[in-house]
């Protein structure tokens, strides 16, 4: 299989995540997929959600769907201190705090090396009005570091590579940029022996042939939502994103029909939504899951020669032949908060592998087992395992 540190075209690379794709026979026996709520429950769940952000494009009515997209919205707020209490417990059964289960989640990685991946806006950064002000706290650039000396680490961002790197700023880590459309290694001498100069570390982009009508779409969408105050488009150069959360509600029906009807001139374009985002991307079948997937293959090469992992009381160092999706000594430990990120919630609960943590206050529809309520506890939860694991090293040497 193409190893990572080079660029491998499309059909390599969707080669490559067929074959991770496969449960590794014996992984993981951690309770994954959580257990499914009753109809009822479910229901009631859903007619939360209708407040909330998820399942919008379930319901139709592209208002509807933008007024449920952030849970931020005084609406979700107002619908919320109504009274969601019992839906939420009913939720939080279902999707336990990663902190509050903290011994079940490290039990999970038991003889297993962990590999983080990590989201960015509103799991890293809180959410804030202006997108180029999402900076993230140095205690949580301190914390991701800590995390990545311990584990693997890659960032999966809807954000173009290059913005989410000036906000994170740490060049050991992996990142996955425009939802998983362009992943590149760390910038380090071991990966760059691996990589040809020209690739300067980049792994993966299946989509760059998009990328002369990504631009065309973003200069078509800037001068059509002009005139409407508040609307944002940003390029993540593999994808465009339409901000909608300054611009006033009562002309959330006018910037809807002017999206659609801009990306309904690219027929090779498909228009989905984020928390007060319209995101308008490629239709190749490449996401946040896919990206995991191949990150895991990559990230067991990089780190096969540069990390030891323990089995029971042995030392172990990965064999640099297969990457970690070949590994049943892995556990993938994915944070994210928005829609996109189901997508790799998904692909840990196929493969029956991993732990999947949803950042939400509120009560959404995921495929994640476990949740956390803000970055602030995404934060907390970062540094108990790397407290854990500096422990379990000194107990085991001891
Ligand atoms: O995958 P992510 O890292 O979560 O990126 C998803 C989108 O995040 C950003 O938008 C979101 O955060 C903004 C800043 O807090 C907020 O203003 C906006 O309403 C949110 O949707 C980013 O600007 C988008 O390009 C990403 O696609």
């Amino acid at each position: 299989m193409a190893k990572a540190s080079v660029v491998v075209p499309e059909q390599v690379g969707a080669a490559a995540a067929a074959q991770v794709g496969c449960p590794c026979p014996g992984t993981t026996l951690f309770p994954y997929p959580p257990p499914r709520a009753g109809i009822a429950v479910r229901r009631k769940c859903l007619q939360a959600a209708q407040q909330l952000e998820l399942g919008a494009g379930l319901r139709g009515g592209w208002v509807e769907s933008m007024r449920a997209s952030s849970p931020t919205h005084a609406k979700a707020a107002a619908a919320l201190a109504a009274g969601v209490d019992e839906e939420h417990a009913a939720w939080m059964a279902r999707h336990p705090s990663a902190l509050g289960e903290f011994e079940k989640v490290v039990a999970a990685s038991k003889g297993k090396q962990i590999v983080m991946f990590l989201d960015y806006d509103g799991t890293l950064s809180p959410i804030v009005d202006d997108p180029d002000a999402a900076f993230m706290s140095e205690t949580m650039r301190m914390a991701v570091r800590s995390v990545a000396k311990h584990f693997p680490t890659a960032i999966v961002s809807g954000r173009c590579r290059d913005k989410v790197f000036e906000f994170v700023k740490l060049a050991e880590l992996y990142y996955a940029g425009s939802h998983g459309m362009d992943i590149k290694g760390p910038a380090s001498r071991h990966a760059a022996a691996k990589s040809p100069p020209h690739n300067k570390g980049v792994l993966f982009q299946p989509a760059s042939e998009f990328l002369p009508m990504i631009e065309q779409v973003h200069q078509r969408l800037e001068q059509a939502t002009s005139s409407i105050p508040g609307a944002k488009v940003e390029n993540n150069k593999f994808c465009v994103s339409v901000h909608f959360r300054c611009v006033d509600e009562k002309s959330w029906g006018a910037l809807a029909e002017t999206v659609r009807r801009v990306v309904r001139e690219f027929p090779r374009l498909r228009l989905s939504q984020g928390r007060m985002v319209f995101e308008v991307r490629p239709t190749i079948k490449w996401d946040k899951g896919k990206a995991l997937e191949f990150l895991l293959d990559s990230l067991g090469t990089y780190y096969s020669t540069t990390l030891p992992f323990l089995v029971g009381k042995k030392t172990h160092w990965l064999c640099s032949a297969a990457g970690f999706a070949d590994c049943r000594d892995v556990l993938p430990v994915y944070i994210g908060d928005d829609r996109t990120d189901e997508d790799a919630f998904k692909v840990l609960r196929r493969r029956g592998q991993g732990v999947g943590i949803l950042v939400s206050k509120h009560p959404k529809e995921t495929s994640a087992s476990f949740s956390l309520q803000e970055p602030a506890e995404v934060m907390e939860f970062l540094l108990r395992l790397v407290e854990w694991n500096r422990l379990s090293r000194t107990r085991l040497r001891l």
